[in-house]
């Protein structure tokens, strides 16, 4: 990690401790131990329906727990909590939205936690550098309602960036990319945490193209969980053990391909076939 101020969040970024979670008959997780550190990069792997999402609202203390505890800096999750930053899960903006793609990039500013504001040429200038590092200075002045979902996604991700957060949460950031901006926001996203300390929790379905930012992954499946870098837990072994059934992971070209995960968790989002260039959800 760089040599930001960290001072507001000294040992862990988020701590989650002793929690469990579960809607109705349905636990999602039970037991779950997991403390992030400033400038760590974890991915949040799972089935559709596995609980992904769940666990970024608890951490924006949208959802509460059935038991144990979550702190974001050394502070109970809350509403609003000013050290995060947010990349939700895709929505479009309809075509009448009154923003241009500055000005929703610059709301990341202006609603900036530490209350100072830039104005002016100042904010000119960041939202320039935040709109080029997203590879959207060509379209700064469009409307968002008429952007399409991928150039609207990379909006969204300046938006987050904008503040500098100390903790970075997104949900499936790359979902409507193409390889070449799935690449280039991995980076700028994996670049956060190394160089400005922030911690990231990254929702995907697909692991590959955040491979090399990954340090550590938490896979969930089936109210189960585990936790370890991408080398402990993509594994035959360890998914299979997770998921109850054989399930083969398969590396190749330094991708990771899943083969075999069970019907009930192959809806949705999965889509390719195994070994494709598109691959598996791992
Ligand atoms: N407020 C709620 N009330 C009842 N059930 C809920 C609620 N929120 C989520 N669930 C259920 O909890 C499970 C986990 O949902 P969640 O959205 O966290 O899954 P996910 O892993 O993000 O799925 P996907 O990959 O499809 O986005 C789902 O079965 C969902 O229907």
């Amino acid at each position: 990690m760089g040599a930001q101020d960290t001072t507001d969040i000294k040992l862990t970024a988020v701590s989650v401790h002793g929690a469990r979670l579960g809607f109705g008959q349905r636990k999602l997780w039970d037991g779950l131990e997991l403390d992030i550190a400033p400038g760590e990069f974890l991915a949040v792997l799972g089935a559709n329906g596995s609980g992904k999402t769940s666990f970024l609202k608890v951490l924006l203390g949208l959802l509460p727990l059935d038991s144990g505890t979550v702190t974001i800096g050394g502070e109970l999750a809350r509403r609003g909590h000013r050290a995060i930053g947010y990349v939700p899960q895709q929505r479009h903006f309809t075509e009448d939205t009154p923003l241009r793609a500055r000005d929703l990039v610059g709301l990341g500013i202006d609603g900036h936690k530490w209350g100072i504001r830039l104005r002016g040429r100042a904010h000119r200038k960041r939202v320039d550098e935040l709109l080029g590092e997203v590879g959207a200075g060509s379209y700064a002045k469009i409307p968002v309602g008429m952007l399409s979902g991928g150039e609207q996604q990379r909006l969204r991700i300046a938006q987050a960036l904008a503040s500098d957060p100390k903790v970075l949460l997104c949900d499936e950031p790359l979902l409507s990319l193409d390889l070449n901006h799935q690449k280039a926001v991995s980076a700028l996203v994996g670049k956060q945490a190394k160089e400005h300390g922030t911690a990231v929790v990254f929702v995907t379905h697909e692991i590959n193209p955040i491979l090399e930012h990954v340090d550590r992954v938490l896979y969930l499946a089936g109210g189960r969980f585990t936790i370890g870098t991408p080398e402990q837990v993509m594994t035959t072994e360890v998914l299979s053990a997770l998921y109850g059934t054989r399930v083969e992971v398969l590396h190749s070209n330094g991708r990771i391909v899943v083969v075999g995960m069970p019907e009930a968790v192959m809806d949705g989002h999965l889509e390719g076939t195994p070994g494709s260039e598109e691959g598996h959800a791992a």
